[in-house]
């Protein structure tokens, strides 16, 4: 394969770069959690080996028995930068992507109890199905997309991105006055409400509107 090839960013999952997510970003679920409206964002990281694509199950980890699913906008970065300014951010996006943020919750509340970090929780491998990449143009407007998710063909997540605290241009400058964005980096954007468990053998099924749709299936990891 030619370096040109292997790096088209319609692959952007394969290039090995960040996964920045935004916790906590709409009120709703913030709610759900019992947890306060954030003034600043939330964030926390992802290694790139928690992607996983359609065709490959998101495995539930051994050491967890309540497993979530967060459907949010991914952002994919076109054009790497450090302190971008709101007015440029929309610059340094290539695209969009949907994706899950699946979320090992009995951990994580344990992680929050004793004031330690989300990795466990957040960062593990098929922790982010992600779906094909959205061409910017496919998205005029990152603010204003509906989002949903079914578990075995019923609904539980439904949102739409208006309802974000913080917008796509304000987190793209936020993060990049200390995290460097680089080209092929993704923005998991935060959830909206209804997240819930999942079992081994359920399918997933998520969309943007009509602009994609993906499906996943649960299955257990096996050592
Ligand atoms: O609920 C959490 O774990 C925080 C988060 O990732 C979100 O709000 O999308
Ligand atoms: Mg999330």
């Amino acid at each position: 394969m030619s370096l040109q090839a292997s790096r088209n960013i319609s692959r952007f999952w394969e290039w090995g770069r960040k996964i920045i997510c935004v916790g906590r970003n709409y009120a709703d679920h913030a709610k759900e959690l019992k947890n306060a409206i954030p003034k600043e964002p939330v964030l926390f990281l992802k290694p790139p080996t928690a992607y996983v694509r359609e065709g490959s199950p998101i495995l539930v980890p051994l050491y967890t028995t309540n497993l979530h699913h967060e459907v949010e906008l991914g952002v994919v970065i076109g054009k790497g930068g450090t302190a971008i300014p709101q007015s440029a951010a929309m610059e340094h996006v290539a695209g969009y992507a949907l994706c899950l943020d699946m979320t090992a919750r009995d951990i994580q509340d344990e992680c929050k109890s004793k004031g330690l970090p989300w990795t466990m929780a957040k960062a593990f491998n098929t922790s982010c199905p992600v779906s094909e990449f959205i061409p910017k143009e496919r998205i005029p407007d990152p603010g204003k997309v509906s989002l949903w998710l079914k578990v075995n063909d019923q609904l539980r997540q439904s949102g739409c991105t208006s309802q974000m605290i913080f917008s796509v241009p304000y987190l793209i400058s936020y993060i990049s006055d200390f995290i460097t964005l680089e080209e092929g980096d993704l923005i998991l954007t935060g959830t909206p409400k209804g997240v819930s468990a999942v079992q081994e053998h359920d399918e997933l099924q998520a969309g943007i509107e009509d602009i994609v749709t993906m499906s996943f299936t649960v299955d257990r990891q096996d050592h």
